[in-house]
């Protein structure tokens, strides 16, 4: 199995391409959503936050009030660590079950969508890794005119992160998302021929299907064993 990294900044651009990834029928684990799922009214990891953060950050239904905890969260490097660790187990066993379910499903390429993949230390787990980059004023611009929000929450949020060019650095594939979304998909075509070239034998042998062969072969070697050393019995 090839599990293809996808990071960037906040508003850098990753959800858009990793729509482009879906429309071209390649499956993405999306951790965003996994940590709204992990944090949604009587899971353990909404359990542990309140206990940490109280139930002032709560809203009348009981659900977290998410832009009540980002801005708490994003203004105060302290508290962010805290809701990191607090989410850290929860978030990583999610993101492996739903990887486990593609492999079951016997998909051969999926792509992992992870805002914090470098932070998180998940790049290891992921090859190649895309990074999705964008200058850092349209990144701004783009976060302020999606959110609605100010620009010193705008800046705290973009502050939070691992900075944009450090990333890039650690790539092996940027898509520059600065310009259009024409621009940015002309990227994609070149980047899908990558991300869909041939397993190599590692990658095979991490697919549902490299892993039936690989027993197979191991089924068929007991078997052959056994007959030959059979045989040796019954002769002496
Ligand atoms: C603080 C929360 C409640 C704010 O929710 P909100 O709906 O406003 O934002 P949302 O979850 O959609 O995140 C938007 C973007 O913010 C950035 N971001 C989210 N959490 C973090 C974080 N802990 N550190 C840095 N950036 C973050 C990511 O780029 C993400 O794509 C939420 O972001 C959260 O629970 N964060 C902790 C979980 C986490 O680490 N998520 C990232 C998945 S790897
Ligand atoms: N090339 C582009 N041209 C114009 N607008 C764009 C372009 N790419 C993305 N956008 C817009 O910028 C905003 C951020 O993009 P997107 O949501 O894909 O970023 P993201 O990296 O997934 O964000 P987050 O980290 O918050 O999940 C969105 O409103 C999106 O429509």
């Amino acid at each position: 199995m090839r599990i293809v990294g996808l990071t960037g900044g906040i508003a850098s651009g990753k959800s858009t391409v990793s729509n482009l990834f879906k429309a071209n029928g390649v499956p993405v684990v999306d951790a965003d959503l996994v940590a709204r799922d992990v944090l949604r009214k009587g899971t353990g990891g909404w359990r542990r936050v309140v206990k940490a953060f109280g139930e002032e950050i709560l809203q009348d239904d009981g659900e977290v009030d998410r832009a009540k905890l980002g801005l708490i969260v994003f203004s105060n490097p302290s508290k962010r660590q805290l809701l990191n660790k607090l989410l850290a187990p929860f978030i990583s066993s999610g993101i492996f079950w739903e990887v486990f379910k593609l492999w079951m499903k016997g998909s051969k390429v999926i792509v992992l969508d992870v805002p914090l993949l470098f932070e998180a230390k998940m790049d290891r787990w992921t090859k190649p890794i895309i990074v999705v980059w964008v200058d850092p004023e349209t990144q701004l611009q783009r976060l302020m005119k999606r959110d609605g929000s100010a620009e010193e929450h705008a800046r705290d949020r973009i502050n939070a992160q691992m900075d944009l060019d450090d990333k890039k650095r650690k790539a092996d594939i940027v898509i520059n998302n600065s310009g259009s979304l024409e621009e940015t998909k002309d990227q994609f075509r070149d980047v899908l021929v990558q991300v869909l070239s041939p397993l190599s034998w590692t990658e095979f042998g991490l697919t549902r299907g490299g892993a039936f062969a690989a027993l197979a072969f191991v089924i068929v070697g007991i078997l052959a064993c056994s007959s030959i050393y059979n045989n040796n019995v019954t002769r002496s």
